[in-house]
């Protein structure tokens, strides 16, 4: 049995509250039931702007009683009343949406609120059976249909073609002979209170931005750094090794801020007014590490200077020297880095002479070290040298919270850069929000300033993003059968897409035709 608990916010109730139930039971912190939580009170608690508070409040003590008001009214007079001029001037003189179907789910009527709310018009509709808007994509689900499955009210939130979110509630008219006649929905619009549930999310991040606990950064190019929840204990402890001269060994996957945090460091240690200098030891040829590394002396070997070459390592002597991609630091080279990590001395290229550096080294890897050493291919003795204090960062996956305020962040950056005043739509944030960045925080960057630059429109929004980007959301696990196979459907037809490119031969190879791939595709806004 589904259950929520009374401390749970109503914008969390939003998110985690099962489709397919009217009410859902509510209990406290002693695991005692306390009462009933609806989509009608949900419903009630959105527009009154209570997203932040309790549900407890909005809790009624009893389940709803699923029934309605039988009546004396002869059949013939309702005919009379739903198709009469009255009845339409009544309904389109409502804020709220109205939509009646008879007892078959076919539309016989919507009102001006209605088509204002989702952009349908009513000639689209009218006639149309239910099971038609549901299959063509215009909503995700129907409120009506099911009222005539359970013969009873039913409260659905509903998504539109357009993008918008509604609460559709549902109330059959039962005939003489208990069959049901019409059926009368009413439609909130609540897209609205949805954004501003993201724009809440937003600003409780930007607090999260900057641990109370963490000084102000002085450094200029750190205006734009987000740590959040998953980060905040990260950033401490770069904060507290900073100050001593401790070798660190950043982890992580790439583009993830590894090289980020080694600068972090250098400004916040001892060291923030001597250089910082960055080798990548992945990007130069094997031969050439030692030369840029240590440097080399006049005519040392074919190909090098004339005068000679002072090495990186001497470059930062009193500052600190970043060693990115160490993993890949050739074999030979490192008992020679190992002197530098234990005595502070090394030797130039063609030299015999022994000089001596005072460095602070941060490495960093995106291979698994520890793995590389029991390999043999990275000597033990430089890797635990390396290694006095690892700091492993997080992938962007498992650093959701912090994604809406990196887009914030380049958003804004490259607006500015390109002199444009572009905002994502909530759906998009949503959508990026849940898509895997395998590429992590480098991946995002380029993302926005792509969509900056690419897009024609000021609101960037899910159909502006590539098709690649194909986000998995967590809470909204199929619940029937139905939704299970749309959701296996939606997966195929974009991986068959992402493979191979066209309608015509993606049809071709999930053995369906054209008409129908595109149909689908529509339907499920690929
Ligand atoms: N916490 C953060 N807040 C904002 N931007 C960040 C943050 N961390 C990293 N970035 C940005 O993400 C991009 C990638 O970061 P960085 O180059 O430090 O990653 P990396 O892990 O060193 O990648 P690689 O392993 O490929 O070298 C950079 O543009 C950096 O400015």
């Amino acid at each position: 049995m589904f259950r929520f608990y009374s401390t749970m916010t109503v914008e969390e109730a939003i998110s985690h509250y099962p489709i397919d139930h009217n009410e859902v039971e509510v209990y406290n912190h002693l695991e005692e039931f306390v009462g009933y939580l609806t989509l009608e009170s949900l419903s009630v608690a959105i527009h009154q702007g209570e997203l932040i508070r309790p549900i407890i409040d909005f809790v009624l003590l009893q389940a709803p009683v699923q029934s309605f008001a039988h009546h004396s009214i002869p059949d013939s007079d309702f005919h009379t009343f739903f198709t009469s001029e009255l009845c339409h001037i009544a309904f389109n003189s409502l804020y709220d949406g109205v939509y009646i179907t008879d007892g078959s789910g076919v539309t016989l009527f919507v009102n001006e609120a209605y088509q204002r709310i989702t952009g349908i018009k009513d000639e689209e509709v009218i006639g149309q059976h239910m099971s038609h808007l549901v299959e063509r994509g215009i909503i995700s689900a129907s409120a009506s249909l099911e009222t005539i499955l359970k013969k009873k009210p039913v409260t659905v939130i509903q998504t539109i073609r357009n993008g918008r979110q509604t609460i559709v509630s549902a109330t059959p008219i039962m005939s003489s002979s208990n069959e049901i006649m019409y059926v009368v929905s009413s439609v909130r619009d609540i897209t609205e209170l949805i954004k501003l549930k993201h724009e809440l999310d937003k600003q409780k991040l930007m607090f999260q931005r900057l641990p109370q606990t963490m000084p102000a950064l002085e450094h200029s190019s750190f205006h734009n750094l987000v740590i959040g929840p998953s980060t905040t204990s990260l950033f401490q402890l770069a904060d507290k090794v900073a100050k001593s001269d401790a070798k660190i060994l950043l982890q992580g996957e790439t583009g993830v801020g590894k090289s980020m945090i080694a600068k972090y460091i250098h400004t916040r240690s001892n060291r923030s007014n001597e250089i910082f200098m960055e080798l990548n030891c992945s990007a130069i040829p094997n031969h050439l590490v030692e030369s840029e590394l240590f440097g080399y002396e006049p005519g040392s070997f074919t190909g090098a200077l004339k005068q000679g070459k002072i090495g990186i390592l001497e470059k930062s002597h009193g500052g600190t020297l970043f060693l990115d991609e160490i993993g890949d630091l050739p074999l030979e080279l490192q008992v020679k880095l190992l002197k530098v990590v234990e005595e502070n001395r090394f030797m130039r290229v063609g030299s015999t002479e022994m000089r001596q550096v005072d460095v602070r080294i941060i490495s960093a890897t995106h291979r698994d070290l520890a793995e590389i050493v029991r390999k043999g291919e990275f000597r033990e003795d430089l890797y635990y040298r390396l290694n006095i204090v690892t700091l492993n960062v997080p992938p962007l996956r498992e650093r959701k919270e912090e994604i809406i305020s990196l887009l914030e962040v380049y958003l804004k950056q490259f607006n500015d850069k390109y002199h444009e005043n572009k905002k994502m739509t909530p759906e998009c944030y949503e959508w990026l929000t849940n898509y895997s960045w395998p590429g992590n925080i480098r991946e995002l960057a380029n993302l926005v300033e792509r969509l900056v630059v690419t897009t024609f429109h000021d609101e960037i929004d899910v159909s502006d993003l590539p098709s690649f980007i194909q986000p998995v959301f967590p809470n909204k696990e199929p619940v029937t059968l139905k939704e299970t196979v749309a959701q296996v459907e939606k997966s195929l037809i974009s991986k068959a897409m992402q493979k191979y490119g066209t309608t015509r031969v993606a049809a071709e190879a999930l053995g369906i035709s054209q008409s129908s791939i595109v149909q689908k595709m529509k339907k499920y806004q690929l």
